[in-house]
């Protein structure tokens, strides 16, 4: 059974529709990357599987339940956009708080400070947190009552590199263990390697979903090759422009060389065979790249 499930969902706040007929699934285990320029209906999309939203048309269940169903609040995690606590309470108050709330046993409040590096400012006010600290106490209130669906958007938002690649690897570990996770994130290259799945909305419309090999089979776009420590970067860029491949300069001794349909094999093997092979990096269309081709935007639509 997929943990989430919508089928062909259409949302309008008043007369302006901004999700439109939306299908998509999340299945245990999964990482579902929800991707999308500002505006383009992420947020919106986790408030229906909140039950928060009620779709106009078509259909939304949570383990096979409508999205108010009490037991599907006990098993699902939220961290929102915007994380608000009262500040007059201390982190741990604030944890011990939202643990009464979701019935979670109150030995979680201190292993999730534990998990999140929070234990040592869990007497602070909020109020004295930092801005990644805050992020982190959201995580762990989502993270509260061991939930089998999670929902975060922007969870790296506030967060410093060390922190949100700890982020990924602990959301790879709750994959693993059966976890199904949605995550909204506009920084896609950190999040590249965890996702199974990427879904790209742009102006409520679903314009592209699946694995990252699944979509790039759907496009042509270059494989980049890059040439690093070379010595001398102009005989290479003619050298290459002999071979029929267009390159460019990257700093003083390296060059970028994008190849279509293939072509970066028979590249390959003639950089491979030379006598002053270079650095060599192969990069395939990067999420990055399929985001830019697929989330184009209707023009009446662009960014809110
Ligand atoms: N409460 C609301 N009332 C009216 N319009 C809204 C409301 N909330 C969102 N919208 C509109 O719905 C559309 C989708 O917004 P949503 O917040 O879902 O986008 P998003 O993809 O999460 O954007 P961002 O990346 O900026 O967070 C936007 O046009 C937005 O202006």
């Amino acid at each position: 059974m997929n943990l989430v499930e919508l089928q062909n969902v259409s949302l309008a706040y008043g007369r302006m529709e901004v999700i439109k007929n939306l299908s998509l699934h999340l299945a245990e285990g999964e990482i579902l990357g929800l991707f999308g320029h500002n505006g383009a209906g992420k947020t919106s999309t986790m408030k229906m599987i909140l039950g928060l939203l009620a779709p106009g048309s078509g259909h939304v269940q949570v383990f096979g339940n409508t999205p108010d169903h009490t037991e599907v609040r006990k098993r699902l995690g939220y961290l929102p956009e915007n994380v608000m606590f009262y500040p007059q309470l201390s982190g741990e108050e604030t944890l011990t708080y939202f643990a009464r709330l979701k019935g979670a046993a109150n030995h979680q409040v201190g292993e999730l400070l534990e998990k999140v590096g929070l234990t040592h400012a869990a007497k602070r006010k909020v109020k004295t947190y930092s801005k990644g600290m805050r992020q982190r106490l959201g995580l762990a209130q989502a993270l509260l009552a061991n939930p089998r669906l999670l929902l975060l958007d922007e969870p790296t938002v506030g967060l410093d590199p060390v922190a949100t690649q700890e982020l990924y690897q602990f959301l790879n570990e709750l994959r693993q263990n059966g976890t199904g996770i949605i995550l909204c994130s506009h920084v896609l290259p950190g999040v590249e390697p965890y996702i199974s799945r990427a879904a790209i909305l742009a102006g409520g419309q679903l314009q592209a979903v699946g694995t990252l090999s699944e979509l790039r089979r759907q496009v042509a776009l270059p494989t980049r090759i890059r040439l690093g420590s070379l010595p001398e970067p102009e005989h290479w860029r003619a050298r290459l422009s002999g071979l029929g491949f267009d390159s460019r300069c990257i700093g003083r001794d390296a060059l970028e060389v994008l190849t279509h349909n293939g072509a970066h094999r028979e590249l390959l093997n003639t950089l491979i065979n030379s006598s002053e092979a270079a650095d060599l990096e192969v990069s395939p269309p990067s999420l990055d790249d399929l985001y830019r081709h697929f989330a184009v935007v209707p023009a009446p639509e662009k960014s809110q």
